[in-house]
């Protein structure tokens, strides 16, 4: 049996909060893996900025050579909305006798009343969830709280800034950039 994080997200784009978490939780929870989901059309939000291929493409390359770090590219081939409780159903039906632990920030803590068949989800999969300024982490759900430090960085505030042509070195790792830069991702000018 292997213990296997999750952490699903947009990624548009990974920065160190998505990073930062996942590792937290590798170390503390003393996991094998943690397989990060990108998700193709997410439940509660607009659409992504940009496509999934070039979501997918940074991911890998913030992931870089950190061996326990895996994607798993299950909703990106599933249509429609990008339900959790459809993911996990389908994880545990492939991978019966691993254990997962879904890894949450406070703002999907604080949401987690409107998540889909959310308490069908909780006896499926443990709820993990870290620190985010400006949200709390009180829930009446089942979720292991983690006393990481908070991290003030979101993708939108990347996005916002790249668009502003503003400096996002040391909040998402640096060949994401290159690679941001290279593909006029977000639409900053590429003199940046
Ligand atoms: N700085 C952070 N601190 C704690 N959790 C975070 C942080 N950034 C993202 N997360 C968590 O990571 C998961 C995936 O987040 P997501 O990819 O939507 O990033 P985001 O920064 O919240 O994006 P956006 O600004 O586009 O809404 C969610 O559970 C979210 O709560
Ligand atoms: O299943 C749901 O109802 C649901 C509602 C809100 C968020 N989620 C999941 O939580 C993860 C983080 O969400 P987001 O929107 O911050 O990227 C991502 O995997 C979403 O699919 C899932």
């Amino acid at each position: 049996m292997k213990k296997i994080g999750l952490l699903g997200g947009t990624f548009d784009p990974p920065h160190i909060g998505h990073l930062t978490m996942a590792e937290e939780a590798y170390e503390r929870l003393k996991l094998d893996e943690v397989w990060f989901i990108p998700s193709a059309e997410p439940p509660h939000k607009d659409k992504a900025r940009v496509s999934a291929t070039d979501r997918l493409m940074m991911l890998k390359i913030a992931i870089g050579s950190v061996d326990y770090f895996k994607i798993n590219p299950i909703e990106l081939t599933r249509k429609g909305k990008s339900y959790t409780y459809d993911t996990i159903q389908a994880l545990k039906e492939s991978n019966p006798d691993d254990e997962f632990y879904f890894i949450i920030g406070a703002d999907m803590v604080e949401y987690l009343p409107h998540w889909f068949k959310i308490d069908q989800l909780v006896e499926l999969v443990q709820f993990v969830g870290v620190k985010r300024p400006d949200y709390q982490l009180d829930t009446p759900y089942p979720v292991i709280l983690l006393d990481t430090p908070g991290l003030d960085i979101s993708s939108t505030m990347i996005r916002e800034r790249l668009e502003m042509n503003r400096s996002v070195r040391y909040l998402i790792p640096d060949q994401v950039l290159s690679l941001i830069k290279e593909k006029g991702l977000y639409g900053q000018r590429t003199s940046t």
